[in-house]
């Protein structure tokens, strides 16, 4: 559960009353996510969802999440929708948190991964990277390479615990992918703009088999668009024991291209991108498995699931990804 500050019903109240939207009925936190506290809050006009932001967001930048959400939604994408109050404000402060209201978007996510699923993430993403294209202020990836030496050293103390030999694993991908990844040294740059950066199962809603939208924009930043779907290929593609799926992602990648085709340097790119990708997920879910007291009210994440895709990955490199 991922609920860190609660929200007394007065200061609810009284922060309700500088919105539009009606009287609250009721906010009850949502068991779900890692990284903010989300209230499901119903109020007598609709239903909305209430974030607090909490742990890795930066308060400086939620202006541009935000921003990034209008952008995206107005335009036709399916995300949630930042709410402003009567002034015309987004963001908001409520329990001594940063705090914004979206849309309720609805749908859910869907547990069950298939290759027609997969497909329409692919399809969805890409529509994603064509419309951000006018959204010009940038973000950089404050998850991307430059942030991952650091993580690894914070994690060196308590990581040999989570599984012998972890720690020096992980630093040896990290120094294969860091020379060779896109624009460093002599490396091709590859195309870039706003990318999720996020797009696991838990972000993407389906409604009777359907994409209905997708969610939890707070990683997006301005970066490789095939570093986004070597995200999502990692999140989606491999089955519970860590095998990778070919057929799904084939069907991710084929549907992606058909939105927006890829150029030859983004496919050679992508082995490295998702070693990376995976690289970056196990340090974070290692950092937070490590550092997380055992009394918070968050479930942690597995690193070890995704040390196993990151050492498939790695086995690719200098080569395709796909089959
Ligand atoms: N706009 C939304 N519409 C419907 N449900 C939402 C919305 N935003 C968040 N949720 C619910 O809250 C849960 C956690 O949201 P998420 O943004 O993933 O949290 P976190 O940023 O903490 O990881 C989601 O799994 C979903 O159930
Ligand atoms: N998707 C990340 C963790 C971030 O959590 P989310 O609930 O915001 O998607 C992971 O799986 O490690």
């Amino acid at each position: 559960m991922a609920v860190y500050t609660e929200v007394p019903d007065d200061a609810l109240a009284a922060f309700l009353e500088g919105y539009d939207i009606g009287r609250p009925v009721s906010c009850r936190g949502i068991a779900e996510g890692v990284e903010n506290s989300n209230f499901l809050l119903r109020t007598t006009r609709a239903t909305f969802i209430l974030t607090l932001y909490e742990r890795r967001v930066n308060p400086d930048e939620l202006p541009w999440f935000l921003g990034l959400m209008q952008y995206l939604a107005a335009r036709g994408l399916s995300c949630p929708l930042p709410v402003a109050d009567r002034q015309g404000r987004t963001l908001r402060t409520l329990s001594g948190r940063p705090a914004a209201i979206t849309t309720f978007l609805p749908g859910g996510w869907s547990p069950q991964i298939d290759v027609d699923r997969c497909a329409q993430v692919g399809a969805a993403m890409a529509r994603l990277h064509l419309l951000g294209e006018g959204y010009v202020a940038e973000r950089p990836n404050s998850m991307g390479p430059r942030a991952w030496p650091d993580l690894l050293d914070a994690c060196r103390a308590g990581g040999e615990a989570v599984r012998p030999g972890l720690v020096r694993e992980i630093g040896t991908v990290l120094a294969r992918v860091l020379p060779a990844w896109p624009g460093v040294g002599g490396n091709p740059t590859l195309p870039r703009g706003q990318i999720h950066a996020d797009l696991f199962p838990d972000n993407v809603f389906f409604r009777d088999g359907r994409l209905s939208g997708m969610i939890d924009f707070y990683f997006a930043c301005t970066d490789w668009y095939a570093y986004d779907l070597a995200i999502t290929l990692n999140a989606w593609c491999f089955d519970a024991s860590q095998r990778f799926l070919p057929v799904h992602a084939t069907a991710m990648v084929d549907a992606y291209r058909r939105v927006r085709p890829l150029e030859a340097a983004e496919d050679a790119a992508l082995a490295t991108l998702a070693t990376g990708a995976a690289l970056r997920f196990t340090l974070t879910r290692l950092y937070d498995w490590i550092h997380t007291p055992p009394d918070a009210l968050v479930t942690r994440k597995d690193p070890l699931d995704y040390a196993a895709r990151m050492a498939f990955c790695a086995s690719r490199m200098g080569g395709p990804f796909l089959p």
